[in-house]
Parts: C-alpha cells; structure tokens; sequence
C-alpha cells in the first residue's frame, strides 16, 4: 500500500513537471495562436466553409439570428431534421403554436434550390461579468451554417435573403391579423395614426367559401402567383400590386371572399370608408400609412361615394363619373380641395400606389354596370369575379360545413339530392339566404334540413311565377288603359281626344286616372 501511494506521488510529480515544461514552451498566447492556425488550415483545406450567426451582434439582437430560428421552425425545414428534439412555443399575440431547433441539435436543409445547408445550433455558458451595466444572457447562443464552398457564390446571398423573408412570412402568419378602418372625419388617432386597428378574426377561408371549386382554384391560384411574383413584377418593371373586383347581388359572399383570401394570405385588411374622406391629398395620406402585405378594400363603391357631389367650385368641364355616365366632376389630382375620380383612380394606379409593395386592392359592388369603365380596366381591377347565386357546387359546400355532409353522402341520392340541382339551376337563391335555412334547420337532421332547402326553393319558384303573373296582368291593365285614353270618347272625335293629349291635357287625364 505504501508503495502504491510513493509511485502514484511520483507520476503527479512529473505530470506537474512536464505541465510545467509545457507552459512555460507553449505559453497561452503560443496556443491560442496554434489552434487559430489549426482552424485556418482547417477551412482552407475543407471543402465546406463556416458561418457563424450569434444571437447578441455586440450589443444588439441579430435580426438574423431570430430570422433563422423561425426559418428553421417552419414545417418544411422541420421536417428535414435529422429527428432530433425541436423546441415548442407560443409566442405573445399569437393564436398558434412554433417549433424550433433545441440546444446543441443539428438540421440538414435540402428545401432551397436544390443546395444543402447544414445547421448546428450551438450554446455554450457565458461568463458572468459582474460589471456588465445590462442584462445580459446566461448562454451565449448562435448558428453554424455550413454549405459547400462552390455553392457559395450561387448560393449564400439568396439563401440568407430568402430566409429572411420567409422568416417575415412566418412572424406575420403567427400573429393575428389585424383589420383596419379610417378614423371618422379623417381625425388621428393618438399616436397620429389615420387608421384604428381591431383584431381580424373571420373565419372565412377558401374551404368554407361556397363557389364552384374551378372558380376557387383559378382564384387561389392567381393570388398565390401574385403573392410568389416578386421577381416578376421587379423584372418587368410593374408595381407589385394586384386590383380585384368583386361584384353581383347582395348575399352571395363578397365579404366573406375578401376575409378568405386575407386568411389564405396571412394579410391584414385596410377597409377604406371613402364618405369619410374628403379631399384626393387625405386619401393620398391614408394610402401612406398603410403597410405592405395588405388588402385594402372600398365595399359597394357604387354607393359608398358620388363624386360629383362633392364639388363646391364652379363647374368643371364634364367628365365621366365614378358610378358612370356624365358629370360635374373635378378633373386633374391637383384638385386637393376635393375628392376626385382621378384622385381615386391614382390611389390605385398612380405612382402613390407604389409607395409599398404587394399589396391587394379589393373593390366590391352589386350594380358592376354603374362602375366608370375607367375603374374597370386592367391594371386597376385585373381580375373580375362574378359572385354569384347559389349554384349546386356551391350548395353541396354549404351542406358540407353546416350539416357535415361528406363527398360520398351525395352519390347515395334516393333522388332528393336529383330533385334539388334540378331546383338550384333553376331558382334564384344566395348562399346567404341558403345558409340562413340549413342554420335554421340543422337540429332536425341532415335529410330533414335539405328537404327544407328544396322547400325554400320550391316557394321561391312559386313566389317567382305568382310575381310574373301580378307583373303580367298590370302591363296588361296599363296597356288596356292607355287604350281606352286613346280611343275616341262617346261625343268626341277622334280629332278632338288626341288635340287634348298633345295640348297637354293627355297629362291631366292620366293624373286624374292615377288619383282614381
Ligand atoms: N359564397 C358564400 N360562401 C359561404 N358563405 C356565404 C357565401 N355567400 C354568403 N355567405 C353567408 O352569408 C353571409 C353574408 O355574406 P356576405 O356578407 O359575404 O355577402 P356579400 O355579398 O358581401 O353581401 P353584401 O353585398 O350585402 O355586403 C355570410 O355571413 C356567409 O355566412
């Protein structure tokens, strides 16, 4: 035993000794040195290279730090991960949920281009400064990227770029939409701000939306192309902006098409009241402070403003109206004393219209044929949609949401479901009006609820057909009165009765008549 602890005396002696030797050849400065060198040799003869993204950049947050976690949190990236344990949180504003890479995980990223970029999250304990004058984290966290060197050039710039938008896209889609209207009179809020801003919590989308689902899918698309076009708008030069106008009777889902595409885009809504503006340079303002990423919408612009009223100057030559034919209308955007069709029309398609980007105006109306054509034309309107009355597409998606039907429940038809296509195509009915019935009758049961839709049709076709009889019966009780007006009375000539019609007594007869 005592010579064990001699020889074990002895090995530490000359392990102190040659720690000793060492430190005093390779001091740490020496080391330090080396094992930069070591590293340098390392990337020079690597193929791959190295960056470093570290949360705190000096005293700041990394905006890029940030944009690569939430990148790395989206489902497509996730998914490539190399099964390792991701993070899960829920952060303030927002209604769901986002995963990211845990401490010291690695992920592989194939969904960019066709190139590989390898991810570490590296955290490693600070040192405590005690001086330190603010709070800084216990941990010390940041990314290793590391992709090929020959990808580099084609590579690193894009990807970085296209993270960061990505990562903006995610940041937007996690928190709650907002939904904006202007101030009344055109007054600021406290923070000086024209719009007033509540949450946007509609649950419309393109699935609960009832239309025919070719019409959906061309309109889904358009958007998605839209919002993917950025380098094709920048390459040809157009303002990243899209006009659509939604018009037909009231009922038929305008609004809810609107709340189905700001959900589908992850967009906030601008819902421009324009009675409450008064002159093209308050209009102007409110464009200004909206952001980019938005729908802004003017709903029944066929009657939410008449321009020619409006005017308080002596009359201008005439131009064509807002809600068409002729007009007493301002012309020129110099006019900042009034709101002006040109006014309006460069809200949409002037150069004010640029001064953000991918941006969506959205203007609704139920008489599209009272709309100034000028309005109309691509580049301010560039896709027209016709909502229209309930076609049996569309009502098989009302049945679909409001009573839960499946796909298969309408081949097993003992002629109910025959019986109401027949009607659909041939009564005209809304889905409003559609969807107020089955909400109705959705407690008696699935078959119940659809007989009462066929009903509802059925009175309607009634309903129709007595209304064309009452409409039929006077014209023809009019037709006849005009008859007996014009035909000779007893004593009178012929002569006689129309002299009176065209000396004007033809009016008085007729007041007479309608007095009766
Ligand atoms: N196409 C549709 N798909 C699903 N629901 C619809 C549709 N059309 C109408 N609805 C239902 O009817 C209600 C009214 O529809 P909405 O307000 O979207 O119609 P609108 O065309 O904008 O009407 P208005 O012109 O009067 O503003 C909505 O709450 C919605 O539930």
């Amino acid at each position: 035993m005592k010579e064990l602890w001699t020889s074990l005396a002895s090995m530490m002696g000359v392990f102190a000794f040659f720690q000793s030797l060492l430190t005093v050849a390779f001091p740490p400065e020496l080391r330090l040195a080396l094992s930069r060198l070591l590293r340098r040799l390392r990337t020079v003869l690597s193929t791959h290279c190295y960056f470093d993204i570290v949360e705190i950049d000096g005293v700041s947050t990394n905006e890029l730090y940030n944009a690569v976690q939430l990148y790395l949190s989206s489902s497509a990236a996730a998914s490539s991960s190399s099964g390792g344990r991701l993070s899960l949180s829920r952060p303030l504003n927002s209604s769901s949920f986002t995963f990211s890479l845990s401490n010291a995980d690695s992920l592989v990223d194939h969904s960019f281009r066709g190139f590989t970029a390898h991810w570490d999250h590296i955290v490693t304990q600070r040192p405590q400064n005690s001086f330190s004058w603010r709070p800084v984290p216990d941990e010390k966290r940041g990314f290793t990227l590391k992709i090929k060197k020959k990808d580099k050039p084609l590579m690193l710039e894009p990807y970085l770029d296209h993270i960061m938008d990505r990562a903006s896209d995610i940041r937007r889609r996690n928190q709650d939409r907002l939904l904006f209207t202007n101030s009344k009179g055109g007054s600021l809020d406290p923070r000086g701000h024209p719009w007033e801003s509540v949450p946007f919590k509609h649950p419309s989308t393109f699935d609960t939306l009832a239309l025919d689902p070719d019409r959906k899918r061309a309109i889904m698309d358009d958007l998605r192309d839209f919002v993917e076009g950025k380098s094709f708008y920048q390459r040809t030069g157009r303002a990243w902006k899209r006009g659509y106008l939604l018009y037909g009777p009231p009922g038929t889902g305008k609004s809810s098409m609107i709340a189905a595409m700001a959900n589908y885009l992850g967009y906030d809504i601008y819902d421009l009241e324009l009675t409450e503006v008064s002159t093209n340079s308050e209009l102007r303002k409110l464009l200004m402070k909206t952001t980019s990423k938005s729908i802004i919408v003017i709903e029944d612009i066929d009657c939410s403003i008449n321009l020619s009223n409006r005017v308080d100057h002596p009359p201008p030559p005439k131009r064509r109206h807002l809600l068409g034919g002729e007009s007493e209308l301002r012309g020129g955007d110099d006019n900042a004393r009034s709101l002006t069709l040109s006014g309006l029309l460069n809200f949409t398609d002037g150069l004010w219209s640029c001064c953000g980007s991918e941006r969506i105006f959205v203007f609704t109306t139920n008489h599209v044929e009272k709309i100034d054509p000028a309005l109309l034309r691509c580049g301010r309107m560039d896709m027209h949609i016709h909502m229209s009355y309930c076609s049996y597409p569309a009502m098989k998606i009302l049945m679909k949401n409001y009573l839960g039907f499946e796909d298969g429940d309408f081949e097993l038809d003992d002629g109910l479901f025959a019986e109401l296509e027949r009607l659909i195509g041939e009564v005209e009915m809304t889905p409003a009006d559609v969807s107020e019935v089955l909400i109705k009758r959705r407690r008696l049961g699935k078959r119940r609820a659809v007989e009462e839709v066929v009903e509802a049709l059925k009175g309607r076709r009634k309903g129709g057909a007595m209304w064309e009889e009452n409409a039929r019966r006077e014209e023809e009780e009019e037709e006849q009165e005009k008859r007996a007006l014009e035909s000779p009375k007893n004593g009178e000539s012929v002569e006689a009765a129309e002299g009176k019609i065209e000396c004007g007594g033809g009016g008085e007869v007729r007041e007479e008549k309608k007095g009766e």
